[in-house]
């Protein structure tokens, strides 16, 4: 069974005629995205997306899925994305696509963020894996040098040898922080660093978070 599959069509249910949206990126997101392809072309469905990628973007524009940008629209009725890590209280760790920038300004502009995911990136304490954090190229070593200094491994990505180079022209440092104790805390340390542009904590922004499961597919809600 492709749990990615699973959960990533089951968001399409929460789409609902006249929305405007934000797509997510990622493997398991695009489920969603390929079935959503499928209703605007039956017409069964009218929407309009803003991509949080380039990826999301030409997959969207090959399926025929209408997008806007913010000049259109600033306020999304909803998100759909992927994570790499979640733990009971919703709080997420993104990025490993590169993406989190623009899906953070994306989840922070809808009135609802639906997380998909397999049971694998399901955590007790978020930190399993390194956090992604967004850098500015000027200067990354000296960026990279404050960040180590709040008790971490930062690596600069690469590709082929070369610095992964983010949509936005950006560098990623993944950060070796081991399990994260006080997530929103770390989360606003790290932002007042210069340099930094985000970082993968998504703290308190989900509402949902549907979980493909070998047994059948769970859905968390926040707790109000
Ligand atoms: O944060 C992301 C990209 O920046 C992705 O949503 C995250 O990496 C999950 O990806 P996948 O669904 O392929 O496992």
């Amino acid at each position: 069974m492709n749990l990615k599959k699973l959960a990533g069509e089951k968001a399409v249910e929460f789409i609902t005629d006249g929305m405007t949206i934000g797509l997510g990126t990622g493997s398991t997101v695009n489920w969603t995205i390929r079935k959503l392809g499928e209703l605007v072309k039956q017409r069964e469905i009218q929407i309009r997306a803003i991509p949080t990628s380039q990826q999301t973007s030409y997959l969207a524009n090959e399926l025929g899925i209408p997008l806007v940008t913010f000049a259109q629209s600033t306020e999304l009725d909803l998100t759909i994305d992927g994570a790499d890590e979640f733990n009971s209280s919703l709080d997420l760790i993104k990025g490993r696509g590169g993406a989190l920038v623009r899906e953070k300004l994306v989840a922070a502009a809808s009135n609802r963020l639906i997380i998909v995911a397999d049971e694998s990136k399901s955590v007790e304490k978020i930190g399993k894996f390194p956090l992604p954090i967004e850098v500015v190229p000027f200067a990354w070593e000296v960026t990279a040098k404050r960040i180590e200094g709040l008790n971490c491994v930062p690596t600069l990505r690469r590709v082929n040898g070369c610095p992964y180079v983010s949509d936005n022209g950006n560098y990623i440092l993944d950060c070796s922080f081991g399990y994260i104790e006080n997530p929103a805390k770390l989360e606003r340390t790290i932002k007042l660093l210069p340099g930094v542009v985000d970082t993968g904590l998504f703290i308190s922004m989900a509402d949902t978070v549907i979980i493909g499961t070998s047994n059948e597919l769970k859905v968390l809600s926040k707790k109000n």
